[in-house]
């Protein structure tokens, strides 16, 4: 699919689209959806039929999260990868707004608002799988209420997700009048659309270039129809975030259509909102959009696209020599993120880079370290460990060996600009392109022209400065290099760095900082 490899790097759909004949060897109820090709190796299903889907997306989420869900036949059936790239979107804001949020003496745990939780109730269950948050989640619509609620118990989430069923016409202000928590963040996924023909593609102003949507939709009229469509909606929690301010860390929504952007940005400037931002989220054939905006003045949310970060998967031999070194030192306990980290914060430290730790680390024990370095130490220590090479092929002193990432002698023959890993298998992971039941937009030609994937930045969120200075301690003398997030993570069992470019000059420097830093993982 086109636009996977547009996914958000953490998206577990990204590189591993779904095998439907292993899961249909599973899953006897997802088997029937199934069709196979002549040596009924590969399976495939019909996007364009909503029981399949529907039934796809309960399987995903049995088999992926470990969550079980029921979906009515006349709601929508949420696709995953796009939920997931808005769930990790979250993440990234969150990251970035760690030292804000302890300014305003957040207790650290997270806490979210959906706003349309929907029946499968989504957003709430992945959020709180994933990351444990906790969520308040409303809906408006009596049948999608009652199995959300449903949906929560049957999973045991009720300790973590209130779903609370509210009016059409109150908002966010009525839901938090008796209520005294402060929130770290909302979401929501708007109805598209202004009215029932809007919402089956017979308005004038869709295009005539424009397809109509390839799946039939399941999604019933409050799930489909605002009043003024997505601007409308989300119009309206703007107008109510001007009271709310701060008792909300930022304000997020989804957008259906790309047009959707121009006018709530300019509503956002004219409110006197300065600090919002906006991002694409790429899948299958389909995008979406978001915008987010916060009162948190030292909340710097990312201004422009950025590529998305470089993402370097840690090989398993690699894993293998800091395990054996770990049990040798009596560093068991730590796991492989940890082990990964410790390993890439030495490296740094010799290579004088300052960083800062965010803290404290993330639910999903993710390690995150904002670089700022104002010197090519990489670059310079190549050529002073060649020239010690040099030196020692001369009988004279021999180079000495940092301790676990072991530096080698040559020149790297890695290319400079490395991107994330191309997807393999998109054509498997159909299952986001005809997004069943949310009245889909596919992609306009010229919407098509930029397909980046906006990382977020403004991660200097950081606690500690192990070993050498802090991100924060750069003098103002000295100037930086660039400043970027590097963070350590597992994904699907494996172990992944990345790196995200934040601001600076030097973009080359950062890209040569991964390449050095991957000509180590491939040294033991
Ligand atoms: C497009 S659906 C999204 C559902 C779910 N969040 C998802 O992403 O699959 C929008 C949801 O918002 C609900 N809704 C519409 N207006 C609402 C309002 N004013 N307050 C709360 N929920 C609302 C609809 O009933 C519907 O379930």
């Amino acid at each position: 699919m086109a636009l996977n490899k547009y996914m958000h790097p953490r998206n577990k759909y990204k590189n591993n689209p779904p095998d439907f004949a292993t899961l249909a060897k599973k899953y006897p109820d997802f088997a029937q959806y199934v069709t196979y090709n002549k040596s009924e190796t590969r399976g495939f299903i019909n996007f364009k039929e909503p029981e399949a889907m529907r039934c796809l997306t309960c399987t995903l989420l049995k088999e992926d999260f470990g969550l079980e869900v029921e979906i009515p036949n006349d709601r929508l059936i949420p696709t995953l990868p796009l939920r997931l790239n808005y769930i990790h979107w979250i993440e990234d804001l969150l990251e970035g707004m760690g030292d804000v949020m302890k300014a305003a003496g957040d207790s650290g745990k997270v806490t979210g608002i959906d706003i349309g939780a929907g029946a499968c109730c989504i957003y709430p269950l992945l959020g709180c799988t994933l990351n444990s948050w906790n969520f308040l989640a409303t809906e408006v619509d009596p049948t999608s209420f009652t199995y959300a609620v449903n949906n929560v118990s049957r999973n045991n989430k009720q300790d973590n997700i209130t779903v609370k069923h509210v009016q059409r016409d109150e908002g966010l202000l009525k839901v938090l009048e008796e209520d005294e928590t402060r929130y770290d963040f909302c979401m929501c996924n708007p109805p598209f659309y202004a009215n029932d023909l809007e919402a089956q593609g017979l308005m004038p102003d869709r295009g005539s270039e424009r397809p109509l949507p390839s799946s039939i939709s399941t999604a019933s009229e409050a799930e489909r129809v605002a009043c003024g469509g997505e601007v409308g909606h989300v119009g309206r929690i703007i107008l109510e975030s001007l009271q709310l301010q701060q008792r909300i860390g930022f304000y997020t929504s989804m957008l259906g259509k790309k047009s959707s952007l121009k006018p709530l940005k300019e509503m956002l400037k004219e409110k006197g909102i300065e600090n919002f931002a906006c991002t694409e989220f790429c899948q299958g054939r389909t995008m979406r959009w978001g915008i987010v905006w916060t009162f948190h003045e030292n909340f710097t949310l990312p201004k422009k696209k950025s590529k998305p970060p470089i993402t370097t998967v840690v090989p398993e031999k690699y894993l293998q020599h800091l395990m054996k070194h770990a049990a040798q030192t009596g560093g068991m306990q730590n796991t492989r993120v940890q082990l990964v980290s410790n390993a890439i914060k030495q490296l740094l430290g010799e290579l004088q880079v300052p960083f800062q730790e965010s803290a404290p680390p993330s639910p999903d024990h993710r390690v995150s370290l904002t670089l700022t370095p104002t010197e090519n130490t990489w670059i310079h220590n190549r050529k002073r460990r060649r020239q010690k090479s040099r030196e020692a092929r001369e009988g004279q002193k021999q180079v000495e060996q940092p301790l676990l990432l072991q530096f080698d002698t040559e020149e790297q023959k890695e290319p400079m600009a490395e991107q994330s890993t191309p997807n393999t298998e998109e054509e498997k992971m159909e299952h986001d392109g005809s997004h069943v039941g949310e009245g889909g937009t596919p992609v306009k030609g010229n919407d098509a022209d930029s397909k980046k994937m906006e990382t977020t930045e403004g991660a200097a969120n950081g606690a500690t400065s192990p070993g050498k200075r802090g991100a924060s301690e750069v003098s103002a003398s000295e100037e930086l290099l660039f400043k970027a997030c590097l963070s350590i993570s597992m994904i699907d069992k494996g172990i992944v760095m990345e790196m995200a470019w934040l601001e600076g000059k030097d973009k080359d420097g950062m890209n040569q900082l991964v390449c050095y830093i991957k000509s180590q993982f491939t040294k033991v």
